[in-house]
C-alpha cells in the first residue's frame, strides 16, 4: 500500500505513527530499566555508542571496469595476516606461478594492528545485477569489496598513512613473489615474444668472478635502481647498458641470469639472427616491458652487423635491413621513451671484433671482463658444488690457477667438480685437468718459441 502513489500516507498519519513509535521507545526503555540488570544495559549502550563512533571505508574490487589497485593491494596484504584464528581462507595457484596465493574468503573478518590501532577488515561479496535480465559474463557475476572499520578519530591516519602503507607493502610482497621470466622471440605470439619461467639458479653468490668486479656491478645495479628521480631530473632515459666479454664458458650468460634474479627483472633474449628487418626489430623492442633486461648475445657473430658502417654501405642495400647503427639508434631513441628501468646487455667472445660504434664511450655504461678461473673463483665453485671452504689440495690448485695461470674456464672447473661428491676425488681430478691444460699451454709456447 505504501508503495502505490495514490495511497501515500498523509503527513499527519506519518507524524502520528512517529509519535506512537517514540512512545513505544519510551515504554521499551522503561520496561528495560525495570527488567534488565544495569550491567547488561550498560554494555548494550556502550556497544551502541561504540558502533556509532566506528566508520567504514569501502574498497571495491573494480572502479567501473578497471581493477582497483587499492583492493588488489589490500587483498594481497591481508593474505599475509592470516592466523590460526582465521576460519576461512582462499587458496589459488595461478598458472606459471610457483607459490600458492592465499587470501581471506568472503565474509571472513580479520583484525590488523597498525601504530597501536585496531583495524577490522572483512571481505564482502554481492551479486552483480544482470543487465536486461541476462548476464553475459558469468565469471563477473559477483562483486567483491573489502570493508575496513575503525574508530572515526583515526580517519586521517587511515588515509594518510595506513592505506599508503598497505600499497607499499603489497609492492614489496609482489616483488618478493615475482617469478622472473625469460622471453624469447616467437613470431606466432601476439606480441612476437613467448615466455617461460627463468629457472636459472645463478645468483651473485654462485658466480665465480673477480670479487672487485662483482662488488662494483652490484653497486652499479643498486644505484641504477634507486635513481629514478635522478634520471628524470637530468632528462636521461632510465636505462643502463652493459657489455660482457670473455671466452666461452666464463659465465656471461650466467651473469645475465644472476642480474635478473637479483633485480627480479624479466629477461628478453633477442637473437638478432632471427630478426629479418628493422620493422620486426622495432615491433620486438616495443614489445619488451619496463623493469627488464634486454640481452643480445654474441653480438660479434651476427654477420649482418659485423663492422657495418651505415655511411659506407652501398645505396642498393635494402632500407629495411637491420644494421648495428639502426639498432643502437632505435635503442637510444624510441625504446628509451616507451618504458622505464631498462637494462641492455650485449655479450661477446671477441671484444676486438666489435663495431667501434658499440664501444664508443657512453654507449655501454660498463664493460665487464669475464675471464679464466682464478683461485678466488674456484673457491666459490668449490663451495657451490662440494660445500667445502678448505681442503689440503687447495694449495696445489691455487698454484696452478694463480701462479701457473692454467687457462681453465669456470665452466671447465665446474665440470671437474661435478664428477664426484667426494671432494678428494674431484679435486684430484681437477688438479690432473689443470696440469694437462698447463702442459698443453707450455708445449704450445715451446713450439711457437722454437719456430
Ligand atoms: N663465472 C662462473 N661462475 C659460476 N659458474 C659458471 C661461471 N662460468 C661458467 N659457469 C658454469 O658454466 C656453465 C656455462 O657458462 P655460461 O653459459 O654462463 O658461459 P658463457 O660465458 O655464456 O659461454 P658462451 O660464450 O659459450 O655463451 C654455466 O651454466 C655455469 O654452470
Ligand atoms: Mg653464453
Amino acid at each position: 500500500m505504501w508503495c502505490s502513489q495514490e495511497n501515500l500516507p498523509s503527513p499527519k498519519t506519518i507524524l502520528s505513527a512517529a509519535a506512537s513509535l517514540a512512545a513505544s521507545a519510551i515504554l521499551f526503555r522503561t520496561i528495560a530499566n525495570d527488567l534488565i540488570p544495569d550491567v547488561v544495559q550498560n554494555s548494550f549502550y556502550s556497544r551502541l555508542q561504540k558502533l556509532s563512533s566506528q566508520i567504514t571505508v569501502v574498497v571495491e574490487e573494480l572502479d567501473g571496469l578497471t581493477p582497483n589497485e587499492m583492493f588488489e593491494a589490500a587483498n594481497l596484504y591481508l593474505g599475509t595476516l592470516l592466523s590460526t584464528s582465521t576460519r576461512r581462507i582462499k587458496v589459488n595457484k595461478p598458472e606459471k606461478e610457483k607459490q600458492l596465493l592465499v587470501t581471506i574468503d568472503k565474509n571472513q573478518g580479520l583484525v590488523d594492528y597498525f601504530k597501536g590501532v585496531n583495524f577490522k577488515w572483512v571481505l564482502v561479496t554481492s551479486q552483480k545485477p544482470a543487465s536486461n535480465g541476462k548476464r553475459e559474463d558469468h565469471s563477473q557475476s559477483e562483486v567483491r569489496q573489502l570493508e575496513l572499520s575503525f574508530h572515526k578519530k583515526h580517519r586521517d591516519m587511515v588515509l594518510s598513512s595506513y592505506l599508503p602503507y598497505i600499497l607499499n607493502k603489497s609492492k614489496e610482497i609482489k616483488e618478493e613473489r615475482k617469478v622472473v621470466k625469460l622471453h624469447t622471440v616467437d613470431y606466432n605470439g601476439t606480441d612476437y615474444w613467448g615466455s617461460i619461467n627463468l629457472d636459472h639458479p645463478a645468483t651473485f653468490d654462485t658466480m665465480a668472478m673477480d670479487p672487485e668486479i662483482k662488488k662494483a656491478l652490484i653497486e652499479d645495479l643498486d644505484r641504477f635502481r634507486e635513481r629514478k628521480e635522478y634520471y628524470r631530473r637530468v632528462g636521461k632515459a632510465w636505462k643502463r647498458g652493459y657489455l660482457l666479454f670473455g671466452p666461452p664458458g666464463t659465465g656471461k650468460s650466467s651473469l645475465v641470469a644472476a642480474m635478473a634474479n637479483y633485480l627480479k627483472f624479466d629477461i628478453f633474449d633477442l637473437d638478432l639472427k632471427e630478426v629479418q628487418c628493422n620493422s620486426d626489430l622495432r615491433r620486438l623492442l616495443i614489445g619488451t616491458k619496463s623493469r627488464s633486461i634486454l640481452v643480445i648475445e654474441d653480438i660479434d657473430c651476427s654477420v649482418e652487423l659485423q663492422n657495418r658502417d651505415a655511411e659506407n654501405e652501398p645505396k642498393t642495400v635494402e632500407d629495411d635491413k637491420i644494421t648495428l647503427s639502426g639498432l643502437l639508434n632505435f635503442i637510444d631513441g624510441l625504446w628509451s621513451t616507451c618504458g622505464e628501468e631498462r637494462i641492455i646487455v650485449f655479450t661477446t667472445n671477441h671484444k676486438d671484433r666489435l663495431d667501434p660504434a658499440l664501444l664508443r664511450p657512453g654507449r655501454m655504461d660498463l664493460h665487464i671482463h669475464l675471464s679464466y678461473c682464478t683461485f678466488s673463483g674456484f673457491k666459490t665453485l668449490a663451495y657451490n658444488y662440494l660445500r667445502i671452504q678448505e681442503h689440503p689440495l687447495f694449495g696445489d690448485i691455487e698454484k696452478l690457477l694463480d701462479y701457473y695461470k692454467a687457462q681453465a674456464t669456470p665452466a671447465e672447473v665446474a665440470g671437474e667438480l661435478l664428477k664426484s661428491d667426494d671432494a678428494q676425488v674431484s679435486l684430484q681430478g681437477l688438479i690432473t685437468f689443470l696440469q694437462s691444460k698447463n702442459k698443453m699451454e707450455t708445449a704450445w709456447q715451446d713450439i711457437t718459441v722454437g719456430k
